[in-house]
């Protein structure tokens, strides 16, 4: 029988316990993967010290399963940071930030040594780009940063009734040409008031726990 996208969800949450390393404080992301990876942990036996979190959700989620929180101005270094992706290419470049928490999972994703995508099938692709690229804003910036995006060739769309963890909007943005990922996210970066966007051309993951209909496949960036 066909597995549904959250059974396949679950069975990369559950591969993904394997790479928790016991008593150590580890990166938890945010979104449903994560939901699920959050849920397997706190049911299964393995002790960690801690997690340092992405937004409230994934927050509220830990204090769930007793799991203690670490805000990460207490860590150096993070040995691992495990979170899902909106698209992931053959290089572990990433979309993210569906749930518009690419800021906060971007600063726990450097204070990391390793980063472990969780996926399901449907977002592994060979080229980034159909999903919309969410872009941080300063509110007052919105309209001048959504004319220079549509100048790079983006259609910017304002993500209504959201504001980011720190009080920020969000863009969504079609449209843009990630043919060079690196190039896209530094220049929507440039841009004054943009606050970060959701493109992970730096921060890449170094495994991708994929989960399909045949199987989990663990999956390091093919260079
Ligand atoms: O980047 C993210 C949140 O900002 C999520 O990782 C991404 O949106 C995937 O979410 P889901 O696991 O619900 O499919």
């Amino acid at each position: 029988m066909k597995q549904s996208q959250d059974d396949l969800k679950r069975l990369a949450a559950a591969k993904a316990l394997e790479f928790v390393p016991e008593n150590e404080y580890i990166g938890i992301g945010t979104g449903s993967t994560v939901n699920f990876f959050i849920e397997a942990l706190g049911k299964s036996d393995k002790k960690i010290k801690g997690a340092v979190t992405t937004s409230r959700k994934s927050s509220e989620l830990l204090a769930q399963y007793g799991i203690p929180e670490i805000h990460a101005n207490e860590v150096t270094r993070l040995p691992v940071y495990f979170d899902g992706a909106d698209e992931v290419n053959h290089t572990l470049q990433m979309i993210k930030g569906g749930g518009g928490a690419h800021l906060t999972e971007k600063i726990v994703a450097r204070l990391s040594e390793q980063f472990i995508c969780l996926a399901d099938e449907s977002k592994y692709v060979t080229r980034l780009g159909k999903f919309p690229v969410a872009v941080e804003v300063i509110p007052m910036a919105r309209s001048m940063v959504a004319r220079k995006i549509v100048a790079l060739g983006g259609n910017p769309e304002l993500r209504i009734g959201f504001k980011s963890f720190n009080g920020n909007e969000i863009l969504d943005v079609s449209g843009l040409d990630l043919s060079k990922p690196m190039e896209m996210e530094d220049r929507l970066n440039q841009i004054l008031g943009v606050v970060e966007n959701g493109i992970f051309a730096h921060d890449t993951a170094d495994l991708l726990i994929l989960a399909q209909q045949n199987g989990v496949e663990l999956i390091k960036p093919h260079i």
